[in-house]
């Protein structure tokens, strides 16, 4: 099994991703999409008047607020245009690509936190009301009912809460869990930039590699800050699960994901 997490950062190139998503299907070789839409939610937030507003956690991971609307732009832009505008691309590749969020049969449960920490103007504040949390359990059943039919899942946030509520998630940890109950070859997280970079935005410092047991030395160490921490913590995470490797690589480029399968990128292993 192969996880693909395509990001939703601007300059994502989904024709060349599906079109490489579909060959390798069709070669055999069985796949699972997850994909990210935070860039146009913001885009579509703007325009809807409702401008998106982030949380920084104490820990220094930034997170969306979640409040019921941001939710119901959130259930448009991924739900809606991302996840059937790349199953529209997949079954033009000749896929029978199926999309499903975390919601639908209870594909993603967690948690829901309703109260989230936050810090502002150097003082710990707490934010009532969020529709966030965390996905701890998979319905494999689910996926391995539509993998045996012969589907190719194209799976979104939000998860759903123990309570039956829609769940705003991280879809990098979802991917890195979903990669783990399949003990998959590889996990791949596409994104807009050449892989993990250790002085972002240069392209140029693309970190090649970052094997697991030296995670913690001073030269990784860098690397696993801010908004790249939860990314390279979670690759980490999924490496010591038993995935056999994670790869950070561009979805700007031609056959994204049979480039990464091949090193290019950042593999984490
Ligand atoms: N050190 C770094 N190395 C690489 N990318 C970085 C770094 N710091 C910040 N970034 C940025 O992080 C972004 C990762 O975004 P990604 O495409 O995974 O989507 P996302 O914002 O995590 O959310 P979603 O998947 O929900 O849309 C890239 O757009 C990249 O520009």
């Amino acid at each position: 099994m192969i996880v693909v997490k395509v990001g939703g950062a601007e300059g994502i190139d989904y024709g060349a991703v599906a079109k490489d998503a579909a060959a390798l299907w069709k070669e055999g070789v069985r796949l699972l999409l997850v994909h990210g839409g935070s860039a146009l939610t913001n885009r579509v937030a703007e325009a809807l008047g409702h401008p998106p507003r982030f949380l920084t956690h104490p820990g220094g991971q930034v997170s969306r607020l979640t409040d019921k609307e941001t939710l119901d732009i959130f259930l448009m832009v991924y739900c809606g245009l991302t996840n059937k505008r790349l199953v529209e691309l997949l079954q033009k590749e000749g896929v029978n690509a199926l999309g499903l969020s975390g919601v639908d049969g209870r594909l993603l449960e967690g948690r829901r936190k309703t109260a989230v920490k936050y810090v502002e103007d150097g003082k710990v504040k707490i934010h009532r009301g969020d529709y966030t949390g965390t996905v701890e359990r998979v319905n494999r059943a689910l996926l391995d009912l539509l993998l045996e039919a012969g589907y190719l899942p194209v799976i979104t946030p939000p998860a759903i809460s123990y309570e039956g509520e829609a769940i705003n998630t991280d879809g990098d940890q979802v991917a890195a869990l979903l990669a783990t109950v399949y003990q998959a070859e590889a996990l791949v997280y596409l994104s807009n930039v050449p892989g993990l970079l250790a002085r972002y935005p240069d392209e140029a410092s693309l970190v090649r590699e970052i094997p697991v047991e030296k995670v913690e030395a001073p030269e990784y160490l860098a690397l696993a800050q801010g908004r790249m921490k939860r990314k390279v913590m979670g690759a980490v995470e999924a490496v010591r699960g038993g995935v056999k490797r994670v790869v950070f690589a561009d979805a700007r480029v031609e056959n994204p994901i049979r480039r990464a399968l091949a090193g290019e990128g950042t593999v984490v292993r």
